[in-house]
């Protein structure tokens, strides 16, 4: 698992850092961490020597890591050059030392260029980049270097323009190949469209971690967490000790909603699966092991619902929905259960004591919070969450999980190729399949949206995705992930 670091956050820890050891020591330990992995990408095109390193200096601190990688640089012979972007305020002891390695000062992009360092502004940056810096970013992707491929972008800390603790990209920004950030991760590295910019995040270990005690404003799930979380069943499990999935999805007029959640919730763990809806006959003769029944309130016993997925919103479903909040299980709503919802005849419903876990795109959370997501997701499914009392799932790229109790994950693992009809479905059969099998709604969301991801970007090496395909591809991910 890995986990992310507000701002202010950063800056108290590494103010307590910072009075334990000598000047100028942590920017060294950035520095030299940031000139290492320079170096190791510039020998993919050649070597350090004789290279040309061209660094983007902004007027603070970040700048100042840029000058002290690219003196380093220069004294093992690459050619460097600064674009200082406010000559007046830049980093004096960084700009010092980059001259006398060697290094000189310019005013635009040269020619050619082996790597960018992108220092123009890091966790102290406030709005979008401004217009001098903006023109000079817009201005990379044109560089190539001496083997005539595109100048590979390293940013430092976080690549410039990105809203630091959002995740946000309000304007234009640096799309980096690598950033190499110092002491923690913080959130722009891996939720929202920064992420996406961040390219491949490495840390470099400045001794933070002695001092940074606050709580993470995210976390962020790897294979081993969601491999060491799963279900597996032992030898004294049967099909009800491994948890009994209901599913009332789909109706007449969108069977196929039904085949996919029930398909995704054949997927996970749990050792049956119970079909309530109008779809009972294509949900069969895709799945002959589900028992099929036509109200919620006929299928037998459960440990989970799942409800929503194509269900339609007239007063069959409705009734549906009552029903599945009514019982003392934990519930999946998705899709029409949660326009359903907006109405406002099921507030009262929603107060109940087992967990519930909602699966919003932005519509729907739009629908649900009267608000857009905006550019604060993760904050926009905190609030959802606590006056909803759910754990909320609010699709995107970056697929963020809040919960009441105010923790947020975002997944790592999501795919383009995921927005395509149908495949949030295969999702909320999955996740139900987990809240089934016992697992904690929070896990369960979390669980289900990277193996969701995964089956998504296992689809696409065999070609374009529909969501059928997401599903099947649910199997094979588990098999390799367990
Ligand atoms: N944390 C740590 O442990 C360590 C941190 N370290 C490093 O320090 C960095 C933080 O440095 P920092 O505090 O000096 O802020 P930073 O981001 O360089 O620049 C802020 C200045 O930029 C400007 N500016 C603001 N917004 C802008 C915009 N949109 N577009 C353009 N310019 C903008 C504004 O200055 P102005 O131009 O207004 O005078 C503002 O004052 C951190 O990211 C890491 O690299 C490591 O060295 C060691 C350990
Ligand atoms: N641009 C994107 N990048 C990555 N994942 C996406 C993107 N757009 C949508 N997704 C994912 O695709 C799924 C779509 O779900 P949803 O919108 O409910 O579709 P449907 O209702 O058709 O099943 C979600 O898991 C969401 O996170």
């Amino acid at each position: 698992m890995r986990q992310a670091w507000r701002v202010a956050d950063v800056r108290s820890a590494e103010k307590a850092l910072m009075a334990t050891v000598p000047d100028g020591t942590l920017m060294q330990r950035a520095a030299a961490g940031l000139a290492r992995r320079c170096a190791l990408l510039l020998h993919e095109s050649g070597g350090v020597y004789g290279a040309t390193v061209v660094l983007l200096v902004g007027s603070g601190d970040n700048g100042g890591d840029a000058l002290l990688a690219g003196a380093r640089l220069a004294a093992r012979g690459a050619r460097v050059l600064a674009i200082l972007l406010r000559p007046e305020h830049v980093h004096l002891a960084g700009l010092k030392t980059l001259l006398d390695a060697g290094g000189r000062v310019i005013e635009e992009l040269p020619a050619r260029a082996d790597l960018v360092m992108d220092g123009i502004v890091g966790i102290g940056a406030t709005g979008g980049l401004r217009p001098p810096a903006a023109a000079l970013v817009k201005g990379l992707p044109e560089l190539r270097g001496r083997d005539g491929a595109r100048a590979p972008v390293v940013a430092v800390d976080v690549p410039s323009g990105v809203t630091v603790d959002t995740g946000d990209v309000p304007g234009d920004a640096v799309h980096a190949d690598i950033t190499v950030t110092f002491g923690c991760l913080k959130p722009a590295h891996v939720v929202g469209p920064a992420a996406a910019l961040a390219g491949h995040v490495e840390l470099v270990d400045i001794g933070l971690g002695a001092t940074l005690h606050a709580a993470p404003a995210v976390r962020v799930p790897d294979a081993s967490d969601i491999a060491e979380w799963w279900p597996r069943p032992s030898a004294s499990s049967d099909k009800y000790s491994r948890g009994v999935v209901g599913v009332a999805t789909g109706s007449a007029q969108y069977p196929g909603a039904a085949v996919l959640s029930v398909t995704g919730a054949q997927a996970g763990p749990a050792g049956m699966v119970r079909y309530a809806g109008s779809a009972s006959r294509e949900v069969l003769r895709k799945h002959p092991s589900v028992v099929a029944a036509e109200r919620v309130a006929d299928a037998g016993r459960v440990q989970a619902w799942v409800c929503g997925s194509g269900l339609g919103t007239d007063d069959d479903a409705r009734t549906e929905l009552r029903s599945v909040l009514a019982t003392s299980l934990p519930v999946l709503l998705d899709a029409d259960a949660l326009t359903l919802l907006v109405g406002g005849q099921h507030a009262a419903d929603l107060r109940r004591d087992a967990p519930l876990v909602i699966t919003p795109h932005d519509g729907e959370f739009k629908r649900l919070a009267g608000e857009a997501p905006g550019p604060d997701r993760m904050a926009a499914a905190l609030k959802l969450a606590s006056w909803i009392n759910a754990v909320v799932l609010l699709k995107g790229d970056r697929t963020i999980v809040a919960t009441p109790a105010g923790e947020v994950w975002a997944n790592p693992t999501g795919s383009s190729v995921l927005a395509t009809a149908g495949s949030g479905d295969v999702l909320a059969g999955l996740l139900g399949s987990l809240l089934a099998a016992g697992v904690p709604a929070e896990k369960a969301a979390v669980m289900a949206a990277y193996v969701h991801g995964l089956a998504g970007r296992r689809a696409a090496e065999d070609g374009p995705v529909t969501s059928a395909d997401v599903a099947e591809a649910l199997r094979p991910v588990l098999a390799d992930l367990l």
